[in-house]
């Protein structure tokens, strides 16, 4: 289980009179369940990446806590992280190493025997499909193929909490179909606690139990897709997402894609203005 409070981030850019605050995370609050897939649902510049950045110990949070099964990450990072799993937006795989030999050495990392990791290894590209992969090295893979690489180190050590940011992006329509498929199978079989962030609401209706709704670096709203639906009475979720994420008014009004504070993100657009 994953719980996070009052989360806080800000960068710091530029220096001098140049110099600017952008507010990323603004106190964002939610609870990922085990055996549940929690999706973090928010326009560009929402700040999903901050907070799991945040939630994998990758950046320090200004305030706030992060607790992984009963573990705060901020005080005991290594005990936290090993109950983790992430897959960042970077993929980072070693271009000569193998897909096999990427896996195995993350394995390795985390304090496993070599024939403990092998195994594993094995048992992973079985359940991600991909066994002619193995003994290629990652240089030249495509989107999906490094992803699935990600992924299955990601899972090497068995964590009982995954966290993926933005898993779908640049994969073709049947890799995201065997991701979907992947996840909710880790999610039956090993009531394993998933939480994903996504900008793309039909995704995040298909597959997730609990939908955590970020806008301008703060929890607007959190349930599932049909309670979501009932408390915007709405009938279709992309309206009821854009009525939590942008203001009631906004639902059905075309031009919010191309306002500029969305390209920006909403919150960042504001926070720039407000140190003009
Ligand atoms: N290292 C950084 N330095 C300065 N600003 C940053 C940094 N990282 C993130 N931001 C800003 O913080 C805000 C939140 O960014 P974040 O990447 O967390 O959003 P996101 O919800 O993941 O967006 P997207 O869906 O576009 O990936 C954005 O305005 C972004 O420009």
């Amino acid at each position: 289980m994953i719980d996070v409070q009052d989360l806080r981030k800000s960068f710091v850019q530029g220096s001098g009179r140049r110099k600017q605050t952008v507010l990323a995370v603004d106190g964002v609050n939610w609870r990922a369940e085990d055996g549940r897939i929690t999706g973090l649902l928010g326009p560009n510049g929402a700040g999903k990446t901050t907070t799991l950045r945040m939630v994998a110990g990758l950046i320090e949070p200004d305030g706030g806590t992060v607790v992984v099964d009963g573990i705060d990450v901020a005080s005991q990072p290594r005990a936290a992280l090993a109950r983790m799993g992430v897959l960042s937006d970077a993929r980072g795989l070693y271009p000569r190493l193998t897909a096999r030999e990427n896996v195995v050495y993350y394995g390795r990392l985390h304090g496993m025997s070599g024939a403990d990791a092998n195994r594993r290894c094995i048992e992973l590209a079985g359940l991600l499909d991909m066994q002619g992969l193995l003994d290629r090295r990652t240089d030249g893979f495509s989107q999906g193929e490094r992803m699935k690489t990600a992924l299955a180190r990601a899972l090497v050590h068995n964590p009982p909490n995954i966290v993926l940011d933005e898993p779908t992006n640049g994969l073709d329509v049947l890799a995201t179909r065997a991701l979907r498929d992947t996840l909710r199978r880790l999610r039956d079989e090993t009531g394993k606690c998933i939480v994903f962030s996504s900008h793309i609401m039909q995704e995040v209706e298909r597959l997730c139990d609990h939908v955590v709704v970020v806008a301008h670096g703060r929890t607007v709203a959190s349930g599932t897709v049909p309670g979501l639906l009932a408390q915007t009475g709405q009938t279709d979720f992309e309206e009821a997402f854009v009525s939590l994420a942008f203001g009631a008014g906004a639902a059905s009004s075309h031009g919010v894609a191309n306002s500029t504070d969305n390209r920006m993100g909403t919150h960042a657009a504001s926070a720039l203005k407000e140190q003009a």
